[in-house]
């Protein structure tokens, strides 16, 4: 080895000692991964599980939203799923469970791709799928994809290097995410061979977790009940991950659905909870509320009508709406916030429904004059937040907005536009 190389080597390792020192001592954060978030909502793009029609507001109090699901997910409503999420005023990230999910589209739309490598479950599950994931996305995915932007004699001379090179560079930008998965009793347990006995001890969790933040580089360590809430048990399991971690960011999600289980899961150490099933729940009750109002007022009330019904028949603490949002800690007034957002629910289910039954011509107006009339400062809200996210043309975004209710609202099931993820796109009104 000449003088200059090896000089080379040694200076190579003191950098590398340095940096180590220095991301141990916590002065050198590497992760991607924002530190700040303290609150995640996952939405599945699963049909079943639909988005609030007012899912720019809710979604303007958490930090990022996560896109996947274990079962009934496909490309074509994951596509969907981002599309809409476009107007969202957070940033939306991929979490696939199965690599065709990925598109050029989705990559497009998703802030990053964050990929569930399972610590506890079977080897398909940390290595046998992410193989099979690399394998499409290099052989399938890249070169497809390589092949409609390159002209077909430069496709045929570096398409290959260009397939590496590319399919290096998106797994190097992705992120990994270790899931500690905790309720044998769910999809994503299925999903990753994982039965009653891999349930991990704390003791045991804090092991695994030094391997995925040391050793595998994981740049989240999640600690997963899905479905169910895993109180003191998982406080247990969060306070030994949390001390073990130098660079993962630690994650719970499960059965969060109060204020009370947001906060004692951070205070035992997550550096963000992820909400799920209880966002759902507030897409499930619009339908209902709008179905209820829509019986009660026909289909074009004042707003005042509206108001006056909202009163006289909601109580804002009880709903779902409300579950929610007590589940960000930043929000401070959660029932106020519900009742506003709900009422944004009902003006635009109002505002769109007449042209949705052949009544009226579609009309961003209509719509305007029902949100500032049921909640002025919600409304101004609602459009802030709509104009925040990305809209189509240069036009109005709430325009653009109604004409995505409409889609939902329509039934024409031939209907290319047709949307099935928002909220009003099962209430069932005659026509
Ligand atoms: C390389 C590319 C493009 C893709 C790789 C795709 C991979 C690695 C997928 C991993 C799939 C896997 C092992 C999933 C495990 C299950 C799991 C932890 C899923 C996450 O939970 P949710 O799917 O949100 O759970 P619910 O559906 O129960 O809410
Ligand atoms: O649906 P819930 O129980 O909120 O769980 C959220 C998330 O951890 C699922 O991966």
């Amino acid at each position: 080895m000449s003088l200059g190389s090896s000089l080379g080597r040694t200076l190579g390792q003191c950098v590398a000692a340095v940096g180590i020192g220095a991301e141990t001592l916590g002065s050198l954060d590497a992760n991607p991964v924002p530190a700040d978030w303290r609150h995640v909502t996952k939405v599945d793009p699963e049909t079943a599980k639909l988005l609030p029609v007012a899912y720019p507001l809710y979604l303007g109090h958490t930090d990022a939203v996560s896109v996947g699901g274990s079962s009934d997910v496909t490309a074509a409503n994951t596509e969907e799923t981002f599309r809409l999420l476009a107007r969202a005023p957070v940033p939306a990230f991929h979490e696939p469970s199965e690599a065709r999910h990925v598109t050029e589209e989705t990559r497009e739309l998703a802030a990053f791709l964050a990929l569930p490598e399972v610590l506890n479950g079977e080897t398909e599950a940390l290595v046998g799928t992410l193989g099979e994931g690399l394998a499409y996305l290099h052989d399938e995915m890249v070169p497809a994809l390589l092949r409609e932007k390159l002209p077909g004699p430069l496709y045929r001379l570096v398409g290959d290097s260009l397939a590496d090179v590319a399919t290096s560079w998106l797994l190097e930008a992705a992120v990994f995410e270790a899931y500690v998965v905790q309720n044998p009793d769910s999809a994503a347990a299925r999903r990753s061979g994982v039965g009653e006995s891999d349930v991990l001890s704390p003791a045991v969790a804090r092991e695994r977790a030094m391997v995925a933040d040391r050793h595998l580089d994981s740049e989240v360590v999640y600690v997963e009940y899905s479905g169910t809430y895993g109180g003191d048990e998982a406080a247990d399991v969060l306070r030994a991950v949390a001390d073990s971690v130098n660079g993962a960011r630690v994650w719970y999600g499960g059965g969060i659905d109060d204020r009370e289980r947001a906060v004692a899961m951070l205070d035992a150490g997550a550096d963000t909870v992820v909400v799920g099933d209880c966002f759902h729940d507030v897409a499930d009750e619009e339908v209902e509320t709008c179905a209820r109002a829509v019986e009660a007022l026909g289909v074009a009330p004042s707003g005042e009508e509206i108001r006056s019904w909202f009163d006289a028949e909601i109580d804002p603490a009880r709903t779902a709406a409300a579950r929610y949002l007590r589940t960000t800690p930043a929000v401070d007034d959660p029932e106020a916030a519900a009742e506003g957002s709900l009422l944004v629910a009902l003006a635009l289910c109002f505002g769109v429904l007449p042209a949705a039954v052949g009544e009226s011509e579609p009309s961003a107006e209509r719509t305007r004059s029902l949100l500032s009339a049921v909640d002025a400062d919600t409304a101004d809200r609602f459009e802030a937040a709509l104009s925040a996210g990305e809209h189509g043309a240069d036009g109005d975004p709430l325009d653009d907005y109604c004409a995505r209710v409409a889609a939902a609202l329509s039934d024409a099931d031939a209907d290319p536009r047709r949307l099935r993820h928002l909220s009003l796109s099962t209430l069932s009104v005659s026509r």
